[in-house]
């Protein structure tokens, strides 16, 4: 019988907080064709001719106010999760990063040294994106192909509106919200605009009104409207009413049009609506990271306070907490059962 094996795979960060190694890194992430989808001539323009001059000496700075002892707090983080799961499963179970150190490679490697020949392969992204879970499977196959040819991948597909992500999320979130807070607003990662038609085969996520429907087929490539099914799900199932809510889209990069509203924009302008007390969760993380303990929980708080904003709680990622560790369970077993399907 053929062994069995989990791969965790989670976005990447810098080997270190030097300079050098965060211009490395972003230089390997921007460079993806899925992530700055330019012909490469005008990538490379943009990303070694511009970005790489000055975002560098910038993020290192950011990455050294949320760097751990351990490294960085996502990778922190992976590790953390794959151990919990790790004791609750008889598979061996091993991390990959889509950036950076551990790779994909090396986490198929370190399978395959364990004698597994087939994987389930879980990107660790609720809702479905080019830049994400489109090009952790088109990496991972292409490792496949080019130095494992006999080994299986079975994917776990984007779990945004699944039930049990769903009420681990909201229960997660109902037990850190403080007890006053006059909106909960949802965060998500931005994309650029152009992104999302991309992905969308039958071009009909106008990104207006089709995303209050959840029967067209295009929903199954299109990033906003997953964030907004996530959101709409939580919200029910906390019992929050939709005008207590609001959500936006962070860490947008150049000058394209990403997707609307902008959370800094928001954060900055919401206090002078009446929001002075706010609560903040950024379910496009399952693991916290620069993202959220820097760009939101710190920067976040500065704008919003700037805007005339009084008291800001962010609310942190799901992380290792022992009900998500479930989920992480449940997913990959559902995908270990149906290898024959593949
Ligand atoms: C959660 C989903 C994510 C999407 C969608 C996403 C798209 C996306 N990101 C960039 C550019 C950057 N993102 C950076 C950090 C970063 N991004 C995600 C997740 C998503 N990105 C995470 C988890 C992280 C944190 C990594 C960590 O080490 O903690 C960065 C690097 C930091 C910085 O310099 O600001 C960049 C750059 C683009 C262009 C994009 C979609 C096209
Ligand atoms: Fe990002
Ligand atoms: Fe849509």
């Amino acid at each position: 019988m053929d062994k069995k094996g989990i791969l965790l795979v989670n976005l990447g960060s810098p080997k270190s907080t030097a300079v050098n190694d965060v211009k490395e890194y972003l230089d390997e992430f921007l460079m993806d064709e899925k992530v700055i989808d330019y012909r490469w001539i005008f990538r490379a323009l943009l990303v070694r001719g511009i970005i790489l001059n000055t975002r560098p000496a910038k993020s290192a700075e950011a990455y050294k106010t949320v760097w751990t002892d351990e490294g960085s707090p996502l990778i922190v983080i992976t590790e953390k999760i794959r151990k919990k799961l790790q004791k609750l499963v008889d598979v061996p179970v091993e991390i990959g990063m889509r950036y950076a150190e551990p790779s994909i490679e090396t986490g198929i490697q370190k399978l395959v040294d364990q004698g597994v020949s087939e994987i389930v392969l879980f990107p660790l992204y609720p809702q479905y994106a080019m830049s994400t879970t489109e090009t952790v499977i088109e990496k991972a196959e292409e490792v496949r192909k080019k130095k494992f040819p006999k080994v299986k991948i079975n994917y776990i597909q984007p779990f945004y509106n699944r039930d049990i992500y769903i009420n681990c999320l909201a229960e997660s979130i109902k037990e850190k919200l403080p007890e006053n807070f006059d909106v909960l607003q949802f965060s998500y990662h931005g994309v650029p605009e152009r992104h999302i038609y991309k992905t969308d085969p039958t071009k009909t996520c106008n990104l207006n009104d089709c995303c209050s429907r959840d029967t067209n087929p295009s929903h199954q490539f299109c990033y906003r409207h997953q964030c907004y099914k996530t959101t709409e799900a939580v919200i029910a199932k906390i019992g929050l009413p939709k005008e207590k809510t609001i959500v936006s889209f962070q860490s947008r990069l150049g000058k394209d049009k990403w997707i609307e509203p902008y959370t800094d924009e928001t954060l900055e302008t919401i206090p002078k609506k009446g929001i002075k007390n706010l609560a903040i969760v950024c379910p496009a993380f399952v693991s916290d990271c620069l993202e959220t303990l820097e760009e939101i929980s710190v920067e976040g708080k500065e704008q919003f306070q700037h805007g005339g904003g009084e008291n800001f709680h962010y609310i942190p990622c799901l992380n290792d907490e022992d009900r998500w560790i479930e989920v992480v369970k449940t997913l990959c077993e559902e995908k270990l059962n149906d290898f024959y399907l593949i």
